[in-house]
């Protein structure tokens, strides 16, 4: 007998505006402590995706009081939502624009920080996340979604590109269409590096929250295809988040001036 799928929840969708960059960090950092004590309150761990680019500047507030001390740092689960397939300590390593950015000024428990294994290939350093990804499923540190078949995780951080692209997920990639891997990889990432490591997004939509974050000028239009009246057909990888939960846009001024 087939098994019955639990009907998803349709995506609720918000749009935050603040008036500058700075008021913008300080509301993401509220979000994200907001969610941290929800998430510890009910099942004693918070799973938290990360991004690159200028995201992690923005949770700068994080390591700041009151934050750096009011939140349960021992009880976070860190992920990246997408990798660029170079050392640990290369000026294009996600993992180390958020340790020196963040988790190095916060007391995170060092093996609760999942950075990809920097010795293989893309091919290598995908299905290792994977694998490691399942084994949290199996030990009940991340949950499974709705349909079972991906991994949920409670809250995941995306920034865009000009380009509308999210995590290492291009517009007209075939990346775009993947159905069944949890990880997956790149070889022609049309932004440099071009060997990466991505969520794919059944995992990115099985998310209970989302918080979609983009500022200053650089987007705008992106911004404008994404969430205004642009009138244009084609459809941005942003577009393409539509999570089982929650996806609030975190935007400043600039980056909603189009709209
Ligand atoms: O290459 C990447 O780009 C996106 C957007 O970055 P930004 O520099 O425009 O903020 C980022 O979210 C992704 O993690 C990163 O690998």
């Amino acid at each position: 007998m087939a098994e019955t799928v639990p009907a998803t929840v349709p995506a609720k969708r918000k749009v935050e505006v603040s008036g500058s960059e700075e008021e913008l960090a300080a509301a993401l950092a509220k979000y994200v402590a907001d969610l941290s004590d929800k998430f510890v309150r009910e099942k004693g761990l918070f799973t938290v995706v990360l991004s690159g680019g200028y995201l992690i500047d923005l949770l700068r507030k994080l390591a700041e009081p009151p934050y750096v001390e009011s939140v349960e740092w021992s009880k976070w689960h860190v992920f990246w939502l997408d990798e660029r397939v170079v050392p640990k300590t290369h000026p294009d390593s996600n993992y180390k624009l958020a340790s020196d950015g963040l988790l190095s000024k916060v007391p995170v428990v060092p093996e609760n920080v999942y950075a990809i294994n920097d010795t293989l290939s893309a091919e290598g350093a995908a299905d290792d996340y994977e694998t490691c990804l399942r084994y949290l499923v199996e030990s009940g540190v991340l949950a499974l979604s709705a349909a079972r078949k991906f991994p949920k995780f409670d809250l995941m951080l995306l920034g865009m590109g000009p380009d509308g692209h999210v995590a290492s997920l291009f517009p007209g990639h075939p990346l775009l269409e993947e159905k069944e891997r949890w990880v997956t990889f790149i070889k022609d990432s049309p932004k440099p590096p071009p060997q990466r490591i991505t969520f794919t997004f059944p995992v990115i939509n099985s998310s209970e929250y989302i918080a979609l974050v983009v500022a200053g000028t650089g987007e705008v239009d992106a911004v404008h295809t994404a969430l205004g009246n642009s009138g244009d057909a084609k459809k941005l990888p942003a577009q393409m988040v539509t999570p089982e939960g929650e996806l609030t846009w975190f935007l400043d001024k600039d980056a909603a001036s189009k709209l």
